[in-house]
């Protein structure tokens, strides 16, 4: 049987005191550059999902958090050219240290009804009702 690989990515929406969500622009060099995603990133072997969002939050935007402060959202299923993306979406409001961006051009606080004006990944356009209905 042939297919498309599964790769399996964590992606959080880290929720501040006014229920805005953070979205991080991708650098250009990467796929999808310029466009507007959740922090997150892939699951190493190995890893648990909570364990990778933790490590890479703690890369990505120097803040830290804990595995009981990741409440299930959502969750994107996408077919891409080269693979088929499984995305898990956690919700964070507690977390340690301030977001600043070590791997993204911008950071952005977002309110969720404002979501679509900013160009993301195809992946999280069902994401954003999500949000909406839990913000
Ligand atoms: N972190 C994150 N990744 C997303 C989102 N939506 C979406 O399609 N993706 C995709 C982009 C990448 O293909 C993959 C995440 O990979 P990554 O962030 O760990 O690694 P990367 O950009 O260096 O990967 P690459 O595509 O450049 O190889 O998931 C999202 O909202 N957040």
């Amino acid at each position: 049987m042939s297919g498309q690989a599964l790769l399996l990515v964590v992606a959080v929406a880290l929720v501040d005191a006014d229920r805005r969500v953070l979205i991080a622009q991708r650098p250009e060099g990467k796929s999808m550059a310029g466009l507007w995603e959740f922090p997150g990133g892939k699951v190493e072997a190995g890893e648990t999902p909570e364990a990778a969002l933790i490590r890479e939050l703690e890369e990505e935007l120097g803040i830290s958090t804990q595995t009981a402060c990741l409440a299930p959202v959502s969750f994107a299923s996408h077919s891409y050219e080269n693979f088929h993306l499984l995305m898990p979406l956690y919700a964070c409001r507690k977390w340690q240290g301030t977001p600043e961006p070590r791997e993204h051009i911008a950071l952005k606080w977002v309110r969720p009804q404002n979501l679509r004006d900013y160009p993301m990944p195809p992946a999280d356009e069902p994401l954003i009702a999500a949000l909406c209905d839990l913000l």
